[in-house]
């Protein structure tokens, strides 16, 4: 049944037995794209895990890694041994194969939202899912990770971003990214209301927006790629204590300015397909724009991550970004 999940989310159908056993617990489904696995001994496991995927609707690769997962359990290859909650996030969008239908999702995970339409609605229902979540899980500390893909190419393929929030970052999770393939991390310097934001502002969670290779359709994903950060997740599933590796291996960076796209005439001055930590050297004009004016880099070189001149006005067209030390662990 829960390999059928994903399938019959994605179809719109409604599975026959919204709960059922699984080897060491129940799952229970909650709503679209919503699945709760319910360990039989929750008391054992330290942490309550949100496991998000399809927040963007063409990043498939972290889709069909939860679905490995959750294939591995229902086939006993491994036993639940922790709450996890598993959220596929913006299933119009998934069936299209596109980033979003009316907006972005992920920038609408704030509890005062006033927007309507659908991708407001869906934020408003995985806020209550995952507040729900922590409340039927109440002494387990808090972890999410928001998987994602990027658009175009990465000095450093798979990396995380650490939103920004009064949370400080648990140095095990350093460790356990290491072990899980993650190669660089990046310091958001301000709220982003982010989904992996709002479970760090909101809940005091370790949260993050894990970034892994690529966006391309399914079926043309290197799942062998992602093998480490797929046994990362079966630890959290299983409850067991992941896989440590060394920190000092993962390049660190803090976010030093949000470009944004002010004016319809807006375009950047770098071909689109500019890798994610590509450098700039100072004085290089970045960002031509009709109403906010030109960006050139200042004294200092800085990096771009996720530049998109396509954005919608009032939105991010890339994050600049410069290196900062590594954190004790
Ligand atoms: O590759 C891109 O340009 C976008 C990839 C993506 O969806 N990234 C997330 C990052 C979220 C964060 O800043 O924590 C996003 O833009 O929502
Ligand atoms: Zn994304």
């Amino acid at each position: 049944m829960l390999s059928e999940w994903l399938t019959l989310s994605l179809e719109a159908r409604t599975p026959e037995r919204p709960e059922g056993r699984i080897p060491g617990g129940r799952y229970r489904l909650l709503g679209p794209g919503l699945l709760e696995l319910i360990p039989d001994q929750p008391g054992e496991a330290p942490r309550a895990t949100v496991l998000s995927a399809g927040i963007h609707g063409n990043e498939t690769a972290p889709i069909e890694l939860l679905g490995e997962c959750l294939a591995r359990l229902e086939a006993g290859l491994t036993r639940l041994g922790a709450p996890v909650l598993v959220i596929l996030g913006n299933l119009e969008a998934i069936r299209r194969a596109e980033r979003y239908v009316s907006t972005n999702l992920n920038r609408l995970f704030r509890r005062d939202i006033d927007e309507v339409g659908m991708e407001p609605d869906r934020a408003r229902e995985l806020m209550a899912a995952v507040d729900g979540f922590h409340a039927r899980h109440p002494a387990h500390s808090r972890l999410h990770y928001d998987l994602h893909t990027a658009i175009r190419d990465s000095r450093y393929p798979c990396f995380v971003v650490s939103p920004y929030a009064a949370t400080a970052v648990a140095p095990e999770q350093w460790r356990w990214f290491a072990a899980a393939g993650i190669q660089a991390v990046l310091h958001q310097h301000r709220h982003s209301w982010t989904f992996s934001h709002y479970s760090k502002h909101y809940h005091g969670a370790q949260a993050f927006t894990l970034e892994l290779g690529r966006a391309l359709p399914f079926g043309h994903n290197d799942l062998a790629a992602l093998a480490p950060m797929g046994r990362l997740l079966e630890s959290l599933i299983a409850g067991r204590e992941p896989a440590a590796g060394d920190p000092g291996r993962m390049a660190f960076f803090q976010v030093e300015h949000e470009l944004m796209r002010e004016a319809e005439a807006f375009r950047l001055c770098f071909p689109d397909d500019t890798p994610n930590f590509t450098e700039f050297a100072p004085g290089t004009l970045l960002a031509e724009d009709g109403k906010a004016g030109d960006y050139r880099v200042g004294a200092t070189p800085l990096r771009v991550v996720f530049p998109n001149a396509q954005v919608e006005p009032g939105a991010r067209a890339a994050l600049l970004v410069s290196p900062a030390s590594a954190p004790e662990t």
